[in-house]
């Protein structure tokens, strides 16, 4: 699994405490990566020890990790509401993210975002004052050309990410491709998103403006809620 930033442990202590939020009889949007991971680990013994859940990954690796941790699974069509979603950030800036490290950034922007309460799991690598991450955009396979040329007309500058164990492009889960696209600071996250999500081709962006309602950041000591 990729795994980015602060210490094993930080991670760990990150997505123990947001697990902790989670009560019986809840539906639970499971996040992806390397910080989510131990959040989905810490629900399994949850279910383990009785507690009645229901998962929803935001990708194959959350799935995975489910089922391995028999965490029993559902989908965003069966259910009438998320009642908490936990998930990993590349970078926050308060209530700002940047997401999509691992590809994942489509699906977990519509499970985080049905979800009532959205818990934020990071180490404290990934804080920032200003977000300045370059912002993973998905993008259609036909128009990573035409989407990279708006990009640019934007400010940005687009590379198209390539596999680390394959020649060619990552493709995502859903078979599209990732302009990973550099902005530098990032001063009007809300503007910055509009633009990308208006842009033809573009399936969707890392930015996540505004989502998060906590942030649970792990050290190695414990942990810090905001
Ligand atoms: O696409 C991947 C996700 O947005 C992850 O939540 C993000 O990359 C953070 O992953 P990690 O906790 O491994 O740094």
């Amino acid at each position: 699994m990729k795994s980015t930033g602060g210490s094993g442990e930080a991670k760990r202590n990150a997505g123990e405490s947001a697990a902790e939020a989670v009560e019986d009889g809840m539906v639970v949007g499971l996040g992806t990566g390397s910080t989510a991971a131990h959040a989905i680990r810490a629900i399994g013994r949850a279910v383990d020890a009785g507690a009645d859940v229901q998962g929803i990954p935001t990708s194959f690796q959350s799935r995975q990790l489910a089922r391995e941790a028999e965490i029993p699974l559902t989908d965003l069509d069966s259910v009438a509401e998320i009642d908490l979603a936990i998930d990993g950030a590349d970078q926050f800036a308060g209530e700002h993210l940047i997401k999509g490290g691992g590809a994942a950034h489509a699906r977990e922007k519509v499970v985080d975002n049905a979800a009532n309460r959205f818990l934020v799991v990071a180490d404290p690598s990934k804080e920032s004052e200003r977000l300045n991450h370059p912002v993973p955009v998905e993008v259609l396979p036909s128009a990573r050309t035409t989407v990279a040329e708006d990009v640019r007309e934007l400010g940005g500058e687009p590379d198209l990410r390539e596999a680390e164990r394959k020649d060619g492009p990552v493709v995502t889960d859903n078979g599209n491709l990732v302009l990973d696209c550099a902005f530098g600071e990032i001063r009007s996250p809300g503007e910055l998103a509009s633009s990308l999500a208006s842009i033809p081709g573009v399936v969707e962006h890392g930015l996540f403006v505004g989502m998060a309602d906590e942030v649970h950041i792990g050290t190695d000591e414990g942990v810090e809620i905001r």
